[in-house]
């Protein structure tokens, strides 16, 4: 998707495993099962327009691993999706699920539009054209979809209702991120922001730094960024810029304000989509610069929450000395080379499997409730979503310590021995 023409993420993904796969030794065909998908799904979508016309947009759904649990991940809704791109989210899926051991495996979906450009009638119609393609692959007990990228709680909801009418009962446990009070779970929202500051505050504890110390730049003002730079902010940080993309003039934009964003107040001019309203907010006093600036801030800490190949070859020696720590909010935001300058420059890194693994442990959660149709209160959520991304964070930075590992790979080692030892439990391998 973004960056440059030649960057592929399934080539990225499966390089990242390769690696590891290298260094614990994993045998001939454990690593084949691995390195690729289980099942792939390619589809076409016929939606009738608005206006009497036909569109027909094409879908996709790749189940990567399933030998720990159901397939698990998002359906991502963007003009530049590619299989490849959804390859190698449903790869990471099934790593993000292994690091924080819960019982599910890695899928993820997507379809090539731009609901920008889509009525509401238009999306609702999609929505449930996509289901109407793999109802039959999908579901509770087989692969479980979510919110990714341009997709959210009312996407959510049509889809289940088509599953369920297309299967002739009621079926919450088949998606997550539904909207609360309609199966959803209190904290889904602010999970995946929330779960990348846990980990960042277990980091800086561990490094004996105080968060209200530190400073943060953070790319994107989606979804994740947004939950991020919340909580940061009210443990004490100070983020000092964001940023976004712009549809119109097709480039990103930096959003700094040098004594500290104010959340609420750039929530206020931001679209649905996490597009901020650049004359309002240089009206509030922001300064709004040119291109990739959040990456060249004096800060102590980076947050790539936006999408994959931000972090390229041509702009990492952008990064500021100042920066101690990157956490990465978005998936597979660093290219392999860039990754190799960083880990060079002894950068802590929180990978992104592991620092955006709280989306993923609250539709768990949201699973759990729904198929006992039992909810729960948000601090019981938030409680319970902080352990798990505590114990995960713990685990993978010991073992990094122990056995002099970079934190991603480290990640990858937990993650890959324990998909391995179902698949061979299993008695798949
Ligand atoms: N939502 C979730 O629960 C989870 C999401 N993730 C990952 O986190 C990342 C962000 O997802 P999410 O926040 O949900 O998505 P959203 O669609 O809510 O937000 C994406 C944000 O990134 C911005 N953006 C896109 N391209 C660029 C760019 N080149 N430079 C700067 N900003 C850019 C968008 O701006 P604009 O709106 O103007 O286009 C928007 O602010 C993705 O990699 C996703 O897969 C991972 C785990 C869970
Ligand atoms: O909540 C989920 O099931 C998946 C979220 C997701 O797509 C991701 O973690 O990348």
């Amino acid at each position: 998707m973004m960056g440059d023409n030649t960057y592929n993420p399934y080539e990225h993904a499966q390089a990242q495993f390769d690696r590891v796969a290298e260094i614990i030794g994993l045998e001939g065909a454990t690593r084949e099962l691995l390195r690729q998908p289980l099942r792939e799904y390619h589809f076409l979508i016929p939606v009738k327009m608005d206006n009497g016309s036909t569109q027909v947009f094409r879908g996709f759904r790749v189940q990567h691993n399933d030998a720990r649990g159901p397939a698990k991940g998002g359906i991502r809704f963007h003009p530049h999706e590619t299989a490849d791109t959804v390859r190698a989210l449903a790869m990471w899926m099934t790593w993000k699920c292994a690091v924080v051991d819960i019982p599910l495996g890695g899928g993820k979906g997507g379809i090539i539009c731009d609901p920008r450009n889509l009525s509401e009638n238009e999306q609702e119609r999609l929505c449930r054209g996509w289901v109407r393609q793999v109802a039959r692959n999908v579901g509770p007990n087989l692969d479980v979809p979510a919110p990714d990228v341009m997709s959210n709680a009312k996407h959510m909801l049509w889809m289940l209702d088509e599953y369920e009418a297309i299967h002739g009962g009621r079926y919450p446990g088949f998606i997550t991120g539904k909207p609360v009070g309609m199966g959803g779970s209190l904290g889904r929202t602010e999970a995946t922001g929330y779960g990348v500051v846990y980990t960042l505050r277990e980091a800086l504890k561990e490094k004996g730094i105080n968060i209200a110390a530190t400073t943060a730049s953070i790319q994107g003002f989606g979804n994740v960024a947004q939950y991020a730079a919340r909580l940061y902010s009210e443990l004490g940080g100070k983020a000092i810029a964001v940023s976004c993309w712009d549809h119109v003039e097709r480039k990103p934009y930096t959003f700094r304000k040098k004594d500290g964003i104010n959340v609420d107040e750039l929530c206020g001019i931001t679209d649905m989509y996490g597009g901020i309203d650049k004359s309002k907010a240089q009206d509030l006093n922001y300064e709004v610069l040119e291109g990739g600036a959040w990456l060249e801030q004096e800060a102590d800490i980076i947050i790539p929450a936006a999408l994959e190949n931000q972090i390229t070859i041509a702009n990492v020696e952008k990064i500021s000395p100042q920066v101690k720590i990157m956490v990465e909010g978005a998936n597979g935001p660093t290219s392999p080379d860039a990754d190799e300058v960083i880990k060079k420059r002894g950068i802590f890194v929180i990978p992104d499997f592991l620092a955006n693994a709280g989306g993923v442990t609250c539709s768990y959660f949201e699973q759990v409730q729904s198929n006992s149709n039992y909810f729960w209160e948000k601090d019981e959520v938030l409680e319970k979503l902080d352990s798990k991304m505590t114990a995960a964070f713990i685990a993978v930075s010991e073992l990094s310590r122990q056995s002099s590992l970079y934190m991603r790979d480290a990640a990858y080692v937990i993650s890959i021995n324990r998909v391995a030892q179902a698949a061979r439990m299993r008695g798949w391998v």
